[in-house]
Formats: structure tokens, C-alpha cells, sequence
């Protein structure tokens, strides 16, 4: 039997970061967990064992440390461009870089003191590649909504395991993930005064487009979950990256993956009591999971954005 090694990468994972800026009493945290992975020649070090190619991934984690302190973090996008270049760039073994930065908020109490944001997390993926090549996709997770009224689901097949009940009026409540594919990461070429000018939130243009794309998905997904009268997630799902790609002309496809979080009423019956969708049982597991993308119909090519 004859065997070769297939798809590899490598690198550390979820290297976590607080950066601080101090202007005077006022001081700005980042907070970030980095995910590097690289991949290249590196067919000697698993059939050999010969490190020679090998960039450590402590050595990947020591960058993302030095990198904040020497261009500052900025925008999470900006910060893995550069990273992702850096490596690429400075290692002949390395032709692939993958960056996934999540960042989770921290609003402000006070000059110095801020209390965490217990909502969505901010979560971006590039890649780059040793042709210069850069993809990047933004998102958020956990990103928590609820409809009390405004749902149905109803006209679904029936076999003779189905017991689901039809229904004109349920609770509809999910958490997003979504991820948005940027029509052109080129912002990129200069990322790198991005992320230096930025510590601050003061960023340079490509970095602001990223956090203004972020506010305007976040926004659109939101006001399309509220304003969408629904029969069913899926129904749902769609309107809201519909209403995310008509709104943002720099994003070309954007992934939702939303759980089901099932609120059954309860019976009250037993205690004489009548239960007029006033009072659920908001089950934890096992739950429905939509998931579907929507793109435009010209989108360019995704190459490895996704992987
Ligand atoms: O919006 C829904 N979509 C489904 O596919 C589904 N399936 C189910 O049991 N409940 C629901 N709700």
C-alpha cells in the first residue's frame, strides 16, 4: 500500500490579546483571541521529521504580540491582513497564511474602566497567499434576538412520525452567526497603516470600511429579524441577508447560521389554567438549525475565503 500526505496547515490557536492604549486617563482595550495557521512545504516535517521549514507556532504566537505592540490592533481585519502578509511574506517555506481574530466588547464605565459586553462576538477569517491573493470574510456570533409574535409554521409535510402541531403565532428566537464575504479585500494593500493607525478606533479608510460594514450588517440583520413577518426561519434567514447585501454594496455573499431555540407553551391545564401564549417552556436542546447563504448573482469567485 502506498500512502502521501494530504491537505495540512498548522499554527496556534486562539491566542488571547488585551491590548491597551493609554491617551493620558483615557485608555481603549481591544480584546482578542487570534487563530494562525500556515501552511507551505512542509511535506519533510511529517514524513521526516525535519523541522528546517517550520516556523513555530510559538515564534506565531510571539508575533501577534509584538505585531500589537508595534502597529497597534485596530480593526480585527486589518490586524490579520497584516499577519497573515507578515508570515507569507518573511518565510520562503510558508505560501498560505489563515487569520481568524474574534473580538468581544467591552463598553465603557469610566476613563479607564469598562464592563464586558455580554453580546454578540465580532469574528473575521483572511487568508493570503504567497500570488498575493487575499480573501476576507467579517461576521459576529451569539448574537442573541427574539420575536415574541410575528412567526407561523404551518403547511409542513406530514408523515407518521410527525406530531409538531401547526401554528400561527409562536415565539421566534435564534442567535446568529453570520459571516460576510467582502467583494474586494484589497482594502488590503494598506492594511498595514490600517492597523497602526488605528489603536484608537481612529482608522485610516479600509479599516473604517470594515467597522462600518459591521455596523450596517449588524444593523440590517437586526432590523430584518424584527421587521419580517415569518413562516418559517428559513423565510427569516433569507430576508436578512437580502436586506445585508442590498444595503452594503462591498459585501457580495454573507452565510447565517441560526438555531431554532424552540419555545413550546406550556400546558396549564392541570392547575385550571389557560395559556394563552403567555407562558413557555424555552427549551435548550435538542434545537432546529437553519443555515443558508445568499450571494449576489455576480459574485466573483470565493476562492479559499471560506476554508
Ligand atoms: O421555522 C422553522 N423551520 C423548520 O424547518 C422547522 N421545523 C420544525 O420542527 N420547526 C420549524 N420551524
Amino acid at each position: 500500500m502506498t500512502v502521501k500526505l494530504g491537505a495540512n496547515r498548522y499554527g496556534k490557536a486562539e491566542t488571547r490579546l488585551v491590548h491597551v492604549v493609554r491617551q493620558g486617563p483615557v485608555h481603549h482595550v481591544k480584546d482578542i483571541s487570534v487563530s494562525t495557521s500556515l501552511s507551505g512545504d512542509m511535506e519533510a516535517v511529517h514524513l521526516t521529521g525535519d523541522n528546517a521549514a517550520v516556523l513555530p507556532t510559538d515564534s506565531q504566537k510571539n508575533t501577534v504580540y509584538a505585531f500589537a505592540r508595534r502597529h497597534g490592533v485596530g480593526q480585527i481585519e486589518a490586524f490579520a491582513l497584516l499577519l497573515a502578509r507578515h508570515f507569507v511574506a518573511s518565510q520562503p517555506s510558508i505560501h498560505h497564511a489563515r487569520v481568524e481574530i474574534e473580538e468581544y466588547g467591552w463598553n465603557r464605565t469610566g476613563p479607564h474602566s469598562f464592563v464586558r459586553d455580554g453580546g454578540e462576538v465580532r469574528t473575521c477569517v483572511v487568508h493570503h497567499d504567497e500570488d498575493g491573493r487575499s480573501t476576507v470574510v467579517s461576521g459576529l456570533k451569539d448574537l442573541v434576538v427574539l420575536n415574541s409574535t410575528g412567526s407561523e409554521f404551518h403547511g409542513y409535510i406530514v408523515d407518521e412520525y410527525t406530531t409538531l402541531e401547526p401554528t400561527t403565532d409562536r415565539i421566534l428566537a435564534t442567535a446568529v452567526a453570520a459571516q460576510w464575504r467582502h467583494a474586494d479585500a484589497a482594502g488590503s494593500d494598506s492594511a498595514s497603516d490600517s492597523a497602526s493607525d488605528s489603536a484608537s478606533d481612529s482608522a485610516s479608510d479600509s479599516a473604517s470600511d470594515y467597522a462600518k460594514a459591521y455596523t450596517e450588517v449588524r444593523r440590517c440583520l437586526l432590523d430584518a429579524f424584527a421587521d419580517t413577518h415569518s413562516l418559517s426561519l428559513q423565510q427569516t434567514l433569507y430576508a436578512m441577508g437580502e436586506r445585508a447585501l442590498t444595503a452594503c454594496p462591498e459585501i457580495c455573499e454573507i452565510r447565517l447560521a441560526m438555531p431554532n431555540k424552540h419555545h413550546f407553551p406550556v400546558d396549564l391545564s392541570p392547575f385550571g389554567l389557560d395559556n394563552d401564549n403567555e407562558v413557555f417552556f424555552a427549551a435548550d436542546r435538542p434545537y432546529g438549525l437553519i443555515e443558508g447563504g445568499v450571494l449576489r448573482e455576480d459574485a466573483p469567485d470565493a476562492g479559499f475565503a471560506w476554508e
